[in-house]
């Protein structure tokens, strides 16, 4: 079988940055791949060329062994490309049950008692079904993060791509996310940016080290975290942003 995703040589820059250069990996079902990097690596564009909100320049996107790269972002969504942002971004009027209705509705294209039903069943799977009724603005960041994932998750995805989840978390908080997405791991691929490198270890099985869009390592969590070329690049862009922090 195909792995979920499959990425080809795909390379993307803009004017002289480049985010994008070369990259080749894959991600199957029930696994999840980290991305690690320092700020301006390129995490977020790959992201982008993942759900196709830029087109690469060269190389190839698969999902499921189908050729996705030139689909516009509303199709991989129906391919089911699911994504979470970095800063949650949840319709505050609503409550958080009308957030994934919305989502089950529109994004996943379901109607009527099918939208209430998968709504309700990723409340709950995201442990938010006690919450259901509250305005969506209202709730703490952990439970906003919960929201995020449950709108990702209404669209019954195969690859979730998670931007930064574990942001502006307590580390209590972390551990309930780490809790959540290992729940949530069986049921399909996940690509994971994350900074918080402890809560990536804890669930990916891969991790990609990138810089200026180019890989530097790749591999088990430990061995990439302890890879010399990561820990002078990674490690030594978050102290020198730490220092002048
Ligand atoms: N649409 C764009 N046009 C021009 N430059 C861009 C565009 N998108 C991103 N960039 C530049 O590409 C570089 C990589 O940005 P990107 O957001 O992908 O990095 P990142 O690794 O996600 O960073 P961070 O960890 O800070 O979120 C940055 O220098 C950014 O300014």
């Amino acid at each position: 079988m195909a792995p979920v995703l499959q990425v080809q040589n795909l390379s993307r820059r803009f004017g002289q940055i480049v985010v994008a250069h070369d990259l080749s990996f894959a991600v199957a079902h029930g696994e999840c791949l980290g991305i690690i990097g320092p700020n301006g690596a390129g995490k977020t564009s790959v992201f982008n060329l993942l759900a196709g909100v830029i087109q690469p320049q060269a190389g190839r996107i698969l999902l499921n062994g189908e050729d996705i790269t030139s689909l516009s972002q509303d199709k991989r969504t129906s391919r089911g490309v699911g994504r979470t942002y970095q800063v949650p971004q949840p319709f505050g009027q609503l409550t958080a049950f009308e957030n994934v209705l919305t989502a089950a509705s529109y994004g996943g294209r379901l109607r009527g008692a099918k939208a209430s039903e998968r709504a309700a069943e990723v409340l709950a799977l995201t442990g938010l079904s006690r919450k259901a009724d509250l305005p969506a603005g209202g709730l703490p960041l952990l439970d906003r993060k919960r929201l995020e994932l449950a709108r990702a998750m209404a669209l019954s995805p195969c690859l979730l791509l998670l931007d930064e989840i574990a942001g502006g978390l307590t580390e209590a908080e972390v551990h309930e996310l780490i809790v959540l997405i290992l729940a949530i791991k069986p049921s399909l691929a996940i690509v994971w940016i994350e900074h918080i490198t402890h809560a990536l270890s804890a669930v990916a099985d891969r991790i990609l080290a990138i810089n200026a869009g180019t890989r530097i390592a790749e591999g088990v969590p430990a061995a990439v975290m302890a890879d010399a070329a990561v820990q002078e690049i990674y490690m030594g862009a978050v102290l020198n942003v730490a220092a002048v922090g």
